[in-house]
C-alpha cells in the first residue's frame, strides 16, 4: 500500500467523521444489480468496503458467502455491530492487494477511486487473480475529474478500459442511469467477466 494513503490515513478519516463518500445506504445501481442475482451460493467480495451497506443488503438477502475487506478497523467494527450475525471470519481487516482467496463476484464502489492511481493496473490484475474463471467484477467507477487532489482520484472510461482489457470481457461499461443525484452522469456502471472458461 502507498505510504500516504495507508491504514492510519483511512482509520483517521473514519474517526474524524471525514467520510463524504459514505451515503449511508446501498446505492440504487448496486441494489438493482443484486436484485436480479439468483445464485445465493456464490462467494462475493467487497474490497475497501467501508461501512459496507451493500454487503449488509446481500447478506440479509441470503448471500451468506459475502466477504468484506478494509484496512481501517473503524468501519468494520461498526459493520459488525450493525450486522451482529455476519460471520466474523468474513470480516477481513486486510489490504486488498494482499488478499489470497477466490471469489465469484467482486463488488466495486468508491474503492478504486480511493487508491493511488499508480496502483490501478495492479487493482485490475488482482481482481482477475482473485476471481474464478468466468467470475465477475461489478460496480461503479467515477468518469469525471475532481477539482481537488485526491482521494477521490478521477479518470476516464478510456483510461480504465486499458487496465481491465487484458483480463476481462466487457459486458457493461456505460454511464449509470440510476446513480444517486450527486453522482448522476459522472459514474460508469461496469460488469466485467473474467476471461477464460
Ligand atoms: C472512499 S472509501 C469507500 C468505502 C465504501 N466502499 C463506500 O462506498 O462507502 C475507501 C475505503 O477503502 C479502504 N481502503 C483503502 N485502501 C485499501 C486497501 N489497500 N485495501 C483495503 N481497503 C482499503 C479505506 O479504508 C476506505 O474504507
Amino acid at each position: 500500500m502507498k505510504q500516504e494513503f495507508n491504514a492510519d490515513y483511512w482509520q483517521n478519516r473514519y474517526q474524524l467523521g471525514q467520510t463524504g463518500w459514505d451515503v449511508g445506504a446501498i446505492t440504487p445501481p448496486l441494489r438493482e444489480y443484486f436484485d436480479q442475482l439468483t445464485n445465493k451460493g456464490q462467494r462475493i467480495l467487497m474490497p475497501g468496503c467501508g461501512n459496507a451497506y451493500e454487503a449488509e443488503y446481500l447478506f440479509r438477502k441470503g448471500f451468506v458467502h459475502t466477504y468484506v475487506a478494509d484496512v481501517a478497523e473503524a468501519p468494520l467494527h461498526r459493520f459488525s455491530e450493525r450486522v451482529p450475525d455476519f460471520p466474523k471470519d468474513q470480516l477481513l481487516l486486510q489490504d486488498f492487494f494482499e488478499l489470497d482467496s477466490q471469489f465469484d463476484l467482486i463488488v466495486e464502489q468508491t474503492f478504486f477511486c480511493a487508491i493511488d492511481p499508480s496502483l490501478r493496473p495492479d487493482y485490475a490484475r488482482r481482481c482477475a487473480e482473485l476471481l474464478v474463471p468466468g467470475g465477475k467484477l461489478v460496480g461503479l467507477l467515477f468518469d469525471t475529474t475532481f477539482e481537488h487532489a485526491g482521494p477521490p482520484f478521477g479518470g476516464s472510461r478510456e483510461e480504465y478500459r486499458a487496465y481491465f482489457e487484458p483480463y476481462f470481457e466487457f459486458l457493461h461499461f456505460e454511464t449509470a442511469y440510476n446513480s444517486i443525484p450527486p453522482r448522476q452522469g459522472r459514474e460508469l456502471f461496469m460488469e466485467l467477466k473474467k476471461l477464460g472458461s
